[in-house]
C-alpha cells in the first residue's frame, strides 16, 4: 500500500446495513449524517464547503484524488466534513497546480477516509431510504453516535472583518459561506462587511448597510435562528439577497416553510429552470433541504426558479420588494457559471434603492 498503513475499515449506516472498505487515513473513526455527491471532480472545493460540517461524504465518481490539492481551490481554511468514502484514491496525484496529495490533505486536518467501498451500491441504498446517520470505524460493532455541536457557531466567522470594494456597503451574514461568493460579491463592487451567524439588528446596522446578504452553510434552516430574525427586521428595509441556507433563511422569515428531502442535491449538474426567463441552466447543488411549495404565499411570492429533476422550488422572489433568493449556487466551484449574473442583478437593484433613498433625502 503506497500511501501508508491501512486497514479494513466499515461505514455502518443506522439501518444496520455496513460497507466493507479500506481505512487509509490516520483517523479511523467518524461521524456524520452520510449524503452522496455527483460532482465528477470538484472534490477540494466539497471537501473544504462548510455546509457539508456534519457530514460523511460520498464522491459517487469513482476516481478520486488524481489531480492533488491545489492552494486555488479551497472554500474556506479547512475541510468540514466529518468523514470521505470514496471508490478508489490514487496516490499518484497529476496537475500541473497540485501542491500535496489529497489524503496528506485530509490526514493534516484528521479526517478519516473510507476507500475501496462500493459507493454504487452506498449510492442506491442512500436514494430508496433517504439520508442516514452513520459511522466510519475500524470496529463495525460500533454505534453510532451524534453530533451536538452547533454547525453554525463552528463555520461562522469568530468576528466581524471587512473586504473593501467601491461600490455600496453590504453587511454579509457568514453561515458557513463559501469564498467563491465573497469573491463574486466583491467583483462586482460590493464593500461588503462579514458579520457572523449571531449578529443582532444593532451589530448590523453600526455599518449602516445597502443591502444584506445571507450565505450557505450547513444543517437544518430552522436552527438558524438568529439570522431568521435578523431577515425579518431588513425585510422591505434594504435589499436582501440569499444564497442555499441564505434562499431557505430568507423563505422561513417570509412566513414559508422548509422541509428536509430524501436525498437532496449534491452534484455539479442539477438543471434549473428559471420560470422568468424561461432559460434553463445547469447548477451546482449542495442542499438537503427545500422551501416547500404548498406553503408559498403566491400572492406574496413568486417563485423563480424550479429544479427540473423532482419540481423542487429553486428560488423564490418577493412580488413587491427588493427580496430574492437561489437555491443552487451561481458562484459554481465546483460547477458551470451558467447563472453567475445573479451578482449583477443585486448589484443593480441596491443601486436603485441607494439612488431612489439619495433622492427622496436630498
Ligand atoms: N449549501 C447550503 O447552504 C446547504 C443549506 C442547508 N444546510 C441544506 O442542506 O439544505
Amino acid at each position: 500500500m503506497k500511501w501508508g498503513f491501512s486497514m479494513k475499515g466499515y461505514l455502518k449506516l443506522e439501518d444496520g446495513s455496513i460497507f466493507e472498505g479500506k481505512l487509509i487515513s490516520k483517523n479511523k473513526k467518524g461521524y456524520g449524517e452520510v449524503v452522496f455527491t455527483t460532482g465528477m471532480t470538484g472534490y477540494q472545493e466539497a471537501i473544504t464547503d462548510p455546509s457539508y460540517a456534519g457530514q460523511i461524504v460520498v464522491m459517487t465518481y469513482p476516481l478520486i484524488g488524481n489531480y492533488g490539492i491545489n492552494k486555488y481551490d479551497f472554500q474556506s481554511e479547512k475541510p468540514h466534513i466529518r468523514g470521505f468514502v470514496i471508490r478508489e484514491y490514487c496516490d499518484k496525484p497529476s496537475n500541473f497546480q497540485s501542491e500535496k496529495s489529497l489524503l496528506s490533505y485530509l490526514d493534516e486536518h484528521n479526517i478519516p477516509v473510507l476507500s475501496g467501498v462500493d459507493t454504487r451500491a452506498l449510492t442506491k441504498k442512500l436514494r430508496e431510504n433517504g439520508t442516514m446517520r452513520g459511522i466510519i470505524t475500524s470496529n463495525a460493532d460500533d454505534n453510532i453516535e451524534f453530533d451536538q455541536t452547533n454547525l453554525l457557531e463552528e463555520v461562522s466567522t469568530k468576528r466581524s472583518y471587512r473586504i473593501a470594494g467601491i461600490g455600496p456597503k453590504l453587511a454579509f451574514i457568514d453561515l458557513g459561506t463559501k469564498k467563491s461568493i465573497l469573491k463574486m460579491l466583491n467583483s462586482v463592487g460590493f464593500d461588503i462587511y462579514v458579520f457572523p451567524y449571531n449578529a443582532s439588528y444593532d451589530d448590523v446596522m453600526q455599518i449602516n448597510p445597502d443591502a444584506i446578504f445571507l450565505s450557505n452553510g450547513p444543517g437544518d434552516p430552522k436552527d438558524a435562528v438568529y439570522a431568521i430574525e435578523l431577515t425579518k427586521h431588513f425585510i422591505g428595509i434594504k435589499p436582501v439577497l440569499g444564497i442555499c441556507l441564505g434562499h431557505q433563511i430568507i423563505a422561513l422569515a417570509l412566513g414559508c416553510n422548509t422541509v428536509k428531502m430524501k436525498f437532496g442535491h449534491r452534484g455539479a449538474n442539477q438543471p434549473v429552470k428559471d420560470l422568468l426567463t424561461n432559460k434553463d441552466y445547469i447548477t451546482s447543488q449542495n442542499h438537503g433541504y427545500a422551501v416547500e411549495e404548498e406553503s408559498i404565499d403566491k400572492d406574496k411570492i413568486t417563485v423563480t426558479h424550479i429544479n427540473l429533476n423532482d419540481g423542487t422550488v429553486e428560488g423564490i422572489m418577493h412580488k413587491f420588494l427588493p427580496v430574492f433568493s437561489v437555491q443552487y449556487h451561481p458562484e459554481a466551484c465546483p460547477g458551470p457559471r451558467d447563472s453567475t449574473d445573479i451578482f449583477d442583478k443585486f448589484m443593480d437593484i441596491v443601486m436603485v434603492y441607494k439612488r431612489r433613498s439619495y433622492f427622496a433625502e436630498v
